[in-house]
């Protein structure tokens, strides 16, 4: 697990260099998307990037995290509308090339094992970019989740409830209570994951995922068995690492054509 601490702007600049370097010598590559406030910057990047520099995604494909269930189609923080305007809208992808899991689906086990499926067709995941909750969870997958875990349903919890009420206008009532989400072992299948967070509110959480015991109550603590993790924090979220000087340390000293 390489460790970066960065201010939030560069770490920005450091996960789009990497989407870039992937899909300038890939370019059907297939990208994993995160909704949530940590990847926005980075989106914003790509934009800027697809517009200015040429970047196209026009053969790569998308899949998302995760999804609410029962938001109406046409609400805005459904996860498909998120990524739609955050990022998919302003980029070239070609019409259908971003799926997420169906959260109105009526056939919900269903509608997961198709998920996972179309992530198989697909080559699985090249790049995936993920965010963290304060409580450790990685998409939807809260403390108690299966390491082994596949694309389900999940009840979320009042933690996560709480945090993501912001969105809806400050009211808990009008958060859902269920998502689909990827499992932790669908995200541990795909090929890279560049993990973002920022501010002093992720800091626990920060350190459980690189330094504390692999454990279900920690859901992001099975990413230390993957073999190719970045995970980009600012000075905020860095500050309860223990092992933060080395990361600085050495990445520092890292030459630059090796890239994440
Ligand atoms: N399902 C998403 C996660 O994918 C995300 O990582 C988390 C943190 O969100 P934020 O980046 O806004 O802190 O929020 C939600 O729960």
């Amino acid at each position: 697990m390489e460790v970066v601490i960065a201010p939030a702007e560069r770490l920005a600049r450091i996960a789009a260099d990497a989407v870039e370097r992937l899909l300038r010598d890939r370019p059907d590559a297939v990208l994993g998307l995160a909704t949530g406030s940590s990847p926005l910057a980075v989106y914003d990047e790509l934009a800027r990037r697809h517009t200015e520099g040429g970047l196209s995604f026009a053969r790569s494909r998308a899949f998302m995290l995760d999804e609410y269930v029962g938001l109406p189609a046409d609400h805005p923080e459904r996860y498909r509308n998120v990524i739609e305007k955050e990022i998919a809208s302003r980029v070239d992808f070609a019409p259908g090339a971003v799926q997420g899991p169906d959260g109105l689906a009526s056939d919900v086990v269903g509608a997961c094992a198709a998920y996972e499926q179309a992530i198989v067709d697909a080559g699985g995941v090249d790049l995936q970019i993920l965010g963290i909750g304060t409580d450790g969870h990685v998409a939807f997958n809260e403390p108690g989740s299966s390491l082994a875990s596949r694309t389900r349903i999940k009840t979320l919890t009042r933690q996560t409830r709480e945090d993501n009420a912001r969105f809806f206008g400050g009211d808990l009532a009008q958060v859902p209570t269920h998502c689909l989400t990827q499992g932790l072992a669908t995200i541990m299948s795909a090929r890279h994951l560049v993990l973002l967070a920022t501010g002093r509110g992720k800091a626990e959480a920060v350190h459980q995922l690189a330094e504390g015991p692999v454990s279900a109550m920690w859901p992001a603590t099975i990413l230390q068995h993957h073999p190719h993790v970045t995970v980009l924090v600012d000075d905020a979220a860095a500050s309860r690492l223990q092992l933060a000087d080395y990361y600085r340390e050495t990445f520092a000293a890292k030459p630059a054509w090796q890239g994440l």
